[in-house]
């Protein structure tokens, strides 16, 4: 469904990514693990048209969308949800899903599609007219998520759902994503919480240096010692090496 071929770039002449290249496949969940400054949120900014590609490829279905502008990539049917919280915490939650639809032509569609998507999280229903700020961490990222749904994607990049939320509210937002995935929705996400995300995931990606250094099921990757290695602060190359 997405594929970097060999993809380089990075920031002005900082280059960040040296060569990354993975596939993955439709309605599947992958997590991107690795040591912090690793690329990993660069390789989403890539695929967002958020970066300077210098050189390489990146595929969706078969189509060449290197180097699109992030509405391009919208309109082909990615959405990007960045780290942090993102909604406008004094509008409130219904105007918070509206403002997911904004750059949308259809606006009688996005209305319909905000009635879906609060019959899909019946929470946002229940709190809408309420100011987003008043909702919890784990229900604002659930907002965060659902807004991106008015945008029908196919592909999620989803950057560290689970920073600032409890474990009951992180396997809540992991729930919602494995759900989106069951309707066929692809998701990439980068996580910190890497065992529990590689637990909920179809499969995980190890990078390192801008470079994909492992990529397999993820049951395989948490059963790994090299990525035991790193869950404890070590790298791989250094294992590889050593
Ligand atoms: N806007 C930017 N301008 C210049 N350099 C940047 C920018 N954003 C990130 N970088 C650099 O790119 C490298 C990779 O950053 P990135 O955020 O992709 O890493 P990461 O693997 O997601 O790390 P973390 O786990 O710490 O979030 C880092 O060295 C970082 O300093």
């Amino acid at each position: 469904m997405l594929e970097l071929k060999d993809l380089h770039g990075g920031y002005g002449k900082i280059q960040i990514l040296n060569g990354t290249s993975f596939k993955i496949p439709p309605a599947s969940i992958t997590t991107v693990i690795g040591p912090n400054g690793a690329g990993k949120s660069t390789v989403f900014k890539a695929v967002f048209g958020l970066l300077n590609i210098t050189s390489g490829q990146i595929l969706m279905d078969g189509q060449d969308v290197t180097r699109r502008t992030p509405k391009q990539m919208i309109d082909a049917g990615v959405t990007y949800v960045p780290q942090g919280r993102n909604v406008v915490p004094q509008l409130s939650v219904y105007h918070n899903l509206e403002l997911g639809g904004i750059t949308s032509n259809n606006q009688a569609r996005v209305r319909d599609r905000i009635e879906q998507v609060m019959d899909q999280f019946p929470m946002l229903r229940q709190f809408k007219d309420r100011k987003a700020i008043e909702l919890s961490g784990g229900q604002q990222k659930q907002l965060e998520v659902a807004r991106t749904l008015l945008l029908d994607p196919k592909l999620i990049l989803i950057d560290e759902p689970s920073i600032g939320l409890s474990p009951n509210l992180v396997q809540e937002v992991f729930r919602t994503l494995q759900a989106l995935r069951d309707q066929g929705v692809t998701i990439l996400m980068v996580e910190q919480n890497a065992k529990s995300a590689l637990a909920m995931s179809d499969y995980g990606l190890v990078l390192e240096l801008g470079q994909t250094r492992m990529h397999d099921a993820a049951d395989k990757l948490l059963a790994d010692p090299r990525v035991g290695h790193l869950f404890l602060g070590g790298h791989i190359e250094e294992e590889e090496t050593a």
